[in-house]
């Protein structure tokens, strides 16, 4: 955790250490002046005085070790909050896909709290570690005799507890590891709670079979892990009490100390008692915060290993000379473990021209959303490759690559601001769109923002096109769009919004099923298991050429 510290700011922690060790040593000093206080050592005009100034620097010294390492983690935590964001968002889409928003959720959340809370502790573990080895130094000073006794003890103690240290640091793993399978229970849960609620024996079941299992799989290890660091907790403190016990009642019996160091010693036991409990409590806290480390750690190292390596980013957001696309070749394939075989989609060979209405069809799983996430670049072609304007696209330009589609995803997501956009500006086209998407009455935007997005699915997707249409780019794509409009918008869509879009100029491949719209099309795209099986200008309406299954 230190490391992890002085990695983001070195200067910071020597600081913090400085301070803190100035805090335990004054606070030392103050229970080596009371105990000469009592014991009449001292010139006693000096005490106040010296009271009073070394009080101050216990305060002012751990005020500020407090202060700077609190503004160190607090800095620390929201750039790792960022940087995996940032790491997240340049990873490959299918790798993101392969992690699970569960587990990217528990990273985000749950490793980063951990960190957080481990790094606010650590200024109170360097205070009380320095008021521990304060005292420890004016015990020798009192009597070296007792210091040898203490060390060898303390040794002891050290060495045994690591026998120990093994069985809680499995289990603070075990747990962390079952809070990845907790955290995607609480998703299906919270996603599927109307689907829980309706059928009384799937939610038994749900709760018995996999969250309450799971919930009690990390209770178990989450305690046991606590349990055992209360062992080591406990045997640190028999063995002071044994120190103590020895001090009090077996020296005095051998008569080798004098009776006012004894009395000197255990007021200092007595003092370092509370911070020396603070420092072993604080293990288990420290131990959850490796892991998490390490976890975060392994998650950044893979996401920067799989970003994707793009040349200067091209502020040329958009290509208004669109010529053409086309796809050479190219395959995607998918294990499908429970029948442990692939799904491979292509080898497919598809042109597109600018303002070209194209419609894809086939039956499910046909592989229609797979061919269109290829052509829009999250997902890589395995074999074959992709040109824009006759340029192949690469890693180095594939981030400029996605910025020329505008898709809407059968399961899209509704930003809730208009990010990335100069609403100002676009402010009377946006209040045109609202009015054409029939929302004007539903949906008003302040200040880049939609007053709301509680809507029902067909008038969300409604929001999403508007926000496609400002996106302006010269690719459309709309997976399954009108599947959730009624009647009426969805005739208006294919009849009205979709050829607009072909008249100014844009290419539109639009994933469907309503086949008494295909007539609309230049020429519709049958997919069937992976392969394209038809592509053809369809019949006009009413007499389709093309079936699907
Ligand atoms: N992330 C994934 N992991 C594994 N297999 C996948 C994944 N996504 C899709 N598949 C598989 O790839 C095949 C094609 O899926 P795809 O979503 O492209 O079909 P589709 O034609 O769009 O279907 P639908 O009409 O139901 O939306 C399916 O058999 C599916 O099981």
């Amino acid at each position: 955790m230190l490391v992890f510290l002085c990695r983001s700011s070195w200067l910071t922690v020597v600081g913090v250490l400085l301070a803190g060790i100035i805090s335990g040593l004054s606070s030392a000093a103050l229970v080596a002046l009371i105990n000469s206080t009592l014991s009449n050592t001292l010139d006693a005009e000096l005490l106040p005085w010296l009271f009073v100034g070394l009080s101050i620097a216990v305060l002012s010294s751990g005020f500020l070790s407090n202060y700077l390492l609190n503004r160190l983690s607090a800095q620390i935590v929201c750039d790792l909050r960022i940087q995996i964001s940032r790491l997240i968002l340049a990873a490959p889409y299918p790798y993101l896909q392969k992690l699970g928003k569960s587990a990217l959720l528990a990273h985000l959340t749950e490793d980063i709290s951990v960190i957080a809370n481990a790094s606010q502790l650590l200024p109170l573990v360097c205070i009380n570690f320095a008021v521990v080895a304060g005292c420890m130094t004016y015990l020798s000073w009192l009597s070296w005799h007792l210091a040898l006794v203490l060390a060898g003890v303390i040794v002891f103690g050290v060495l045994s507890s690591s026998l120990f240290r093994e069985w809680p640091k499995k289990a603070v793993l075990k747990a962390r590891e079952e809070y990845d399978v907790l955290n995607s229970d609480f998703r299906a849960l919270t996603e599927g709670v109307r689907e829980l609620k309706l059928h009384r024996q799937r939610s038994d079941a749900f709760m018995a079979q996999s969250l309450a299992a799971s919930a009690e799989a990390y209770r178990r290890y989450s305690f046991r892990g606590a349990v055992a660091y209360l062992l080591v907790n406990q045997w640190a403190q028999l063995l002071y009490f044994l120190v103590i016990g020895v001090i009090l009642y077996v020296f005095p019996v051998w008569q080798v100390i004098d009776q006012k160091v004894i009395g000197g010693y255990t007021l200092v036991f007595l003092f370092m008692m509370s911070p020396l409990s603070i420092l072993t409590t604080s293990l288990p806290v420290f131990s959850r915060a490796k892991v998490s480390l390490q976890k975060v750690r392994q998650l950044g190292e893979q996401l920067k290993n799989q970003a994707i390596q793009a040349d200067a980013p091209d502020k040329r957001e958009v290509c208004t000379n669109f010529s053409g696309l086309s796809l050479q070749g190219v395959t995607h394939s998918f294990h499908r473990e429970k029948e442990n075989r692939n799904f491979t989609l292509g080898p497919i060979d598809l042109d597109f021209k600018s303002g070209e209405l194209v419609f894809l069809v086939g039956g499910n799983g046909s592989g229609k959303t797979t061919l269109a996430m290829l052509l829009i670049g999250l997902y890589t072609p395995e074999q074959g490759g992709i040109r824009w304007n006759g340029e192949a696209v690469d890693d180095g330009n594939k981030e400029d690559y996605l910025q020329n589609f505008s898709v809407i995803f059968s399961d899209f997501y509704l930003f809730d601001e208009l990010y990335g956009f100069d609403n100002e500006k676009n402010h009377v086209l946006i209040a045109d769109y609202l009015q054409r998407l029939h929302l004007h009455h539903k949906v008003r935007v302040e200040n880049g923002r939609f007053s709301s997005v509680n809507l029902s699915q067909g008038q969300r997707k409604r929001l999403a096109l508007l926000v496609a249409y400002l996106e302006d780019r010269p690719f459309y794509v709309f997976d399954e769009w009108a599947a959730d409009q009624d009647p009426e918008f969805k005739h208006l869509f294919y009849t009205e919004l979709l050829p607009a879009l072909k008249a100014r100029g844009k290419t539109v491949l639009v994933i469907s099923h309503d086949d008494r719209y295909f007539y609309l099309a230049d020429r519709c795209i049958k997919l069937e298991e992976g392969q394209i099986v038809a592509m053809e200008k369809p019949a006009t309406a009413g007499k389709q050429s093309i079936q699907i299954s």
